[in-house]
């Protein structure tokens, strides 16, 4: 308690000492902004503008058991009320919040270079990992090199080829851990198996370890993501206010103590792989790391922080949002008989029952695929897109100033009723691409209203992984199992979670084997 305490005193010190530096700068360094044609702004407070709406990011419970709102929620009803595309400000530091898609669209297409960069929170980037991080990284050098390895070796279509064994093992582990609850009828928490699988696949594509190994090394990565996002207030109290103080000059941040966990760990994982190489595998994405940080030759020259940095990264960028979604889409598919049914029927008539279902099978399944696009598009894992322009800008016809910070409510452009038809409705089939002529331009048009992986050269370069890891779980449960849920009907409520939207009552269900074993008498009776 006492401690608790001490931390409030040493925050509104803090924020009264931000506020009276704050003052000064913009009284001797911001340029005047008079006669320029900014975008509108909701009613502000004095000093503090529209900070208090944005600093209920952070006091998600609060809120949301209070008000009975999400902060995306929040936004979009500003939105609604005042206008798509908003500036607002975080006492005097700008942000602008876009909530239509025709805005989001003019943004990552007209200005993507320009808002390339996140606004790292403190003047040595993230908080966690200095100038070492991706996420944070600055778009230029690093950054540039880093995507280009990406997208050809560590996440491009052969490397996710030469993986596959490594998640269709977890995927059968999964479904062996649902067939022994199923037996005993107990209730899964279809979350927390979900997390191991991610996470095991996540650390072997990565360094070819076990995240539930025997050693529980792994484990403590997630132990240690999770004491990390539980400092988020920290976290987004810098970005908002402490990392503005740090571009002023007036240092605040000490290295966390999270952050040398990390390091101390993820230091022993580099020595133990480069001094015990396993030849029988194919390379994991540390052999690849480190393999390039010793070229002489590469056009960048990547530390063995960035590598640390990168690979932790992964771990928080891929395993809360593959999690949730898993969870929200089968909440979806259980509160939709109708279109659980016509799942079902797809997934049987493709894959049969004489075998479990596999990534090969996921371009002949274009229903259950729309299942989990509609999903993603009701239910972003990541609502809010943080980005900043670089560069002063025209955006839907106003000057935005260079330095402001943007955020593109995903939630409310996957809802903007101008470009879908009844948004609020699950309706998979609005992704079922009609063949033809005109299926390019639907794909394009489509791409650029439908932002649960963002967009441009910043969007989540991991999505075709994680397609195939919803596409095989759902297409799993959905093939061997029905699920029994107490009541009539999952409760869709939301929460706001470690900067990611998840359930507020975590789905739970009792497993019932539907297919235990995969045999030819099975596949027989199906031809028949
Ligand atoms: C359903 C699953 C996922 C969703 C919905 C998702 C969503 C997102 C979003 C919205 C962004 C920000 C994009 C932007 O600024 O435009 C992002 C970035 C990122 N995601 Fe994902 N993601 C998912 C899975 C993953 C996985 C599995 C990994 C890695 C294993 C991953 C790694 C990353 C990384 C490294 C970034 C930062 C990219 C950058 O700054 O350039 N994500 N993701």
């Amino acid at each position: 308690m006492a401690s608790v305490i001490t931390d409030a005193c040493q925050y509104l010190i803090l924020i009264l000492l931000c506020f009276c530096a704050f003052l000064c700068f913009i009284h001797f360094f911001t340029k005047p902004t008079h006669g320029v044609n900014l975008p509108p702004s909701p009613p502000s407070l004095p000093i503090i503008g529209h900070l208090h709406h944005l600093l209920f990011f952070l006091l998600e419970k609060p809120y949301f058991y209070i008000f009975d709102i999400l902060p995306h929620e929040f936004l979009h009803m500003l939105s609604s009320k005042y206008g798509t595309l908003l500036l607002l400000r975080a006492s005097f530091f700008p942000v602008i919040l876009v909530s239509s898609a025709s805005v989001a669209y003019e943004i990552f297409t007209s200005h993507d270079v320009n808002v390339s960069s996140r606004n790292p929170p403190t003047n040595e980037g993230s908080v966690l990992f200095d100038t070492s991080g991706f996420v944070t990284a600055p778009y230029g050098g690093y950054f540039n090199f880093m995507k280009k390895l990406i997208v050809t070796k560590l996440l491009g279509p052969n490397s996710l080829v030469q993986s596959r064994s490594i998640r269709a093992d977890e995927l059968e582990r999964l479904r062996g851990n649902l067939l022994d609850k199923a037996s005993k009828k107990e209730n899964v928490e279809i979350s927390k198996e979900a997390r191991k699988l991610v996470g095991n696949i996540i650390a072997k594509m990565t360094m070819g370890r076990s995240f539930t190994g025997e050693s529980g090394e792994i484990e403590s990565i997630q132990s240690l993501v999770a004491t990390a996002n539980a400092s988020k207030i920290k976290t987004a109290l810098s970005v908002l206010i402490f990392g503005q103080l740090e571009k002023l000059g007036i240092s605040w941040f000490k290295k966390r103590t999270v952050f040398k966990k990390f390091d101390r760990l993820m230091e022993r994982f580099l020595v133990e792989h480069k001094e015990k190489p396993n030849r029988d595998r194919c390379m994991d994405m540390m052999d690849v790391l480190l393999a390039v940080s010793e070229d002489e030759n590469a056009e960048y020259k990547i530390t063995r922080n960035n590598i640390k940095a990168f690979l932790v990264e992964l771990f928080f960028g891929g395993i809360d949002t593959s999690v949730n979604s898993v969870q929200w889409t089968m909440a979806e598919i259980i509160n939709n008989p109708i279109i659980a049914e016509r799942l079902r029927e797809e997934v049987d008539s493709v894959v049969g029952k004489s075998r479990l279902i596999q990534e090969t099978d996921l371009p002949n399944l274009p229903y259950l695929q729309a299942v989990i696009k509609e999903a993603l598009r009701l239910h972003p894992p990541a609502p809010i897109i943080p980005r900043e322009f670089n560069q002063g800008c025209t955006v839907g016809g106003f000057f935005v100033p260079e330095k402001t910070t943007l955020l593109v409510n995903v939630y409310a452009v996957m809802r903007d009723p101008n470009v879908w038809e009844n948004p609020l409705e699950f309706k998979p089939e609005r992704f079922l691409t009609s063949s033809g002529s005109g299926q390019e331009e639907e794909r394009k048009s489509q791409a650029l209203k439908y932002l649960p992986f963002g967009s441009g050269r910043r969007g989540c370069p991991a999505s075709s992984l994680a397609y195939m890891i919803l596409g095989t779980t759902i297409g799993m449960l959905v093939q061997c199992f029905d699920w029994r849920i107490k009541g009539e009907k999952v409760n869709m409520d939301g929460c706001y979670k470690e900067f990611t939207q998840t359930m507020a009552y975590p789905l739970t269900f009792t497993p019932v084997t539907r297919i235990s074993t995969f045999n030819l008498e099975n596949s027989l009776n199906l031809q028949t």
